[in-house]
């Protein structure tokens, strides 16, 4: 079966410092996969070269057959979808973010989907006009997350989505995310230090020092 995402041989320096130094791996679509290692090992900058915020100084990322480097970024974008811990929300209420993935698309805003969105987040449609400035932390990152899954994208890249928040917070993200996986095949790469998130995923890739270190599989 061919690999929906594949790294080849990926470096990434600044300057002397070897940031990550070849790495490769093949994922699969509707694969579930964690990263993890300890602090500083690289994982963020790989995430980062996946999301194509920044460009490997050597190797390559090949995105379903085809280099990542021979596409257009916005069409890459719109199918490999990029989160990070502490993601911004924007304009004032929780709609103005919901909407925003309609606007840059011409598209009328889906105000159904986003309710059913929320919902699997545990909010109520009634979080729709709630002001951003009144939402909790765990609250924010629950809007964060869906307005990147409102147009389903292909491949959601997770950047320790979770590990600022209470146990309950992280239980809705991470059901929430499981769900998006297994019932939507969305294809999941997902940083995380948290244990609980790690033991239900299929496989796990495990980094140090900017290296690839152990690949498991189940
Ligand atoms: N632009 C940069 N310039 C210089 N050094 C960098 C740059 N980006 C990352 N680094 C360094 O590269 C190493 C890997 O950083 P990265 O953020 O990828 O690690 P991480 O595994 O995600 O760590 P954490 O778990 O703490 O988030 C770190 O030593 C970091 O200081």
């Amino acid at each position: 079966m061919n690999s929906i995402l594949e790294v080849k041989h990926l470096s990434f320096s600044v300057g002397e410092k070897e940031i990550l130094k070849d790495i490769s791996f093949k994922i699969q679509k509707g694969d579930f996969l964690t990263i993890k290692g300890p602090s500083g090992s690289g994982k963020s900058t790989l995430l980062k070269l996946l999301a194509a915020i920044m460009n490997p100084s050597a190797g390559e990322i090949i995105y379903k057959g085809k280099p990542l480097s021979e596409y257009e970024i916005t069409d890459y974008r719109k199918e490999v979808s990029y989160s990070f811990q502490n993601a911004a929300l924007f304009g004032t209420t929780v709609a103005d973010n919901l909407m925003f993935p309609y606007e840059i698309r011409n598209e009328p805003f889906d105000r159904e989907r986003a309710i059913a969105l929320l919902d699997k987040v545990m909010l109520s449609k009634q979080y729709l006009d709630q002001k951003i400035t009144e939402l909790s932390g765990g609250e924010k990152q629950r809007v964060a997350l869906i307005r990147n899954v409102l147009f389903t994208p292909e491949v959601l890249l997770l950047d320790e989505v979770t590990s600022a928040l209470d146990a309950e917070n992280r239980k809705v993200i991470s059901e929430a995310i499981l769900r998006l996986n297994r019932e939507n095949k969305i294809t999941v790469l997902w940083v995380t230090h948290n244990t609980d998130e790690i033991n239900d995923a299929a496989k796990t890739i495990e980094m140090k020092e900017g290296r690839l270190e152990d690949v498991s599989h189940d």
